[in-house]
């Protein structure tokens, strides 16, 4: 068995049993106990395993099976729900090549969704970026159903995670529903990774998802068996990447640039990316538990952070300080979503 690199990086990535959290039987010592596994993991990788979950795993298979259906369609057919139809609800289908995580073509195609929001909602109403319907494809019938569902079992789950890292900082469990998600910004997306050549013309990697943060507080991913996804990690000084391999029945569990922000680094949203040597299409469904859209992020005042400061933006991603960030979760996302999607941008927000 591995170690981790106490003082320089992490080597694997653990699998906590969360059934403490989202067991309302269950007693304060036990989601403490599973709040402090948590939280060692979010100062030493920012991700996590969750298994003991409680989400159904028929639901999981039905919406897995509906997803491959649908990416097999028809590019013809897929392109009836496109992105630019969804206007600025941000919603549909985008094809392989359409989104530029770290600046270059993902090799990937997906489906964006998120809360259902009728005409009549406030947000929508007030012509808010993100929120609003989906475009759900006619085919596979069933689609629209097994995704509301799903939704709402991860939404759950994110609040009954919450709490638990909540607990981990020494807050009450309600700190961050009080605050920031009581009615969470909710995004929801499926892609497929296909298979292929893994190394471009240029001798530069191709990658299904480019090495990037996520920039809420919390995504809760369930991937299928092919693995792929790597997380950024040290040794010796040097930056080394780790493989998150598949663990059956688990979701990988990861903190964003926001819990990143309001822990002053403590807790870490760590860069992580994707590339699909499978030689089969990867499926991956990361669903993102985030601050409600007019939530103005602060940082938390809490024992456990006294003393932490943080300036990471030589070494970030996207080179930006993000604990220099002041504003509200809509003001930091807007930001970020024009530039995975330029074309986008420029047509619908
Ligand atoms: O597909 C994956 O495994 C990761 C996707 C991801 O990192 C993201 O959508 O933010
Ligand atoms: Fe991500």
């Amino acid at each position: 068995m591995s170690t981790a690199f106490a003082a320089d990086g992490f080597d694997r990535l653990p699998v906590i049993d969360v059934r403490a959290l989202t067991d309302p039987s269950s007693s304060t010592a036990a989601r403490k106990s599973v709040a402090e596994r948590m939280g060692a993991a979010c100062r030493e990788s920012g991700f996590f395993y969750a298994v003991g979950h409680g989400v159904d795993a028929g639901l999981q298979s039905h919406l897995e099976r509906l997803s491959r259906r649908f990416f097999a369609l028809p590019a013809e057919e897929k392109m009836a729900i496109r992105m630019a139809l969804g206007g600025r609800a941000w919603r549909g289908y985008f094809p392989v090549g359409g989104e530029l995580t770290s600046g270059r073509p993902d090799r990937k195609e997906g489906l964006y969704l998120g809360a259902e929001l009728g005409p009549d909602h406030p947000l929508v109403r007030a012509g808010t970026p993100l929120h609003g319907a989906n475009l759900f494809p006619s085919e596979p019938p069933g689609l629209r159903d097994a995704v509301l569902e799903y939704m709402a079992a991860l939404t759950q789950l994110g609040h009954a995670l919450m709490s638990g890292i909540a607990l981990s900082l020494g807050l009450a469990e309600d700190y961050f529903a009080a605050r920031y998600t009581a009615d969470p910004l909710v995004l929801f997306r499926i892609f497929n990774y296909p298979p292929g050549e893994d190394t471009a013309e240029d001798g530069q990697p191709i990658w299904g998802v480019g090495e990037h943060t996520d920039y809420g507080v919390l995504t809760l991913l369930k991937q299928d068996d092919a693995g792929g996804l790597q997380v950024k990690s040290r040794q010796g000084g040097q930056v080394c990447w780790i493989e998150a391999p598949p663990v059956p029945d688990s979701f990988v569990c990861n903190i964003g640039d926001m819990l990143d922000r309001m822990t002053r680094g403590v807790y870490r949203s760590t860069p992580h990316r994707v590339r699909n040597r499978a030689g089969r299409d990867r499926l991956s469904l990361p669903f993102f538990f985030d601050p409600g859209w007019t939530a103005a992020i602060h940082p938390i005042d809490a024992p456990a952070l006294e003393g932490a400061t943080a300036d990471d933006a030589s070494e970030r991603w996207d080179k930006q300080n993000v604990h220099a960030f002041q504003g509200t979760y809509g003001d930091y996302l807007l930001g970020k979503v024009g530039k995975v999607f330029p074309d986008l941008k420029s047509e619908v927000l």
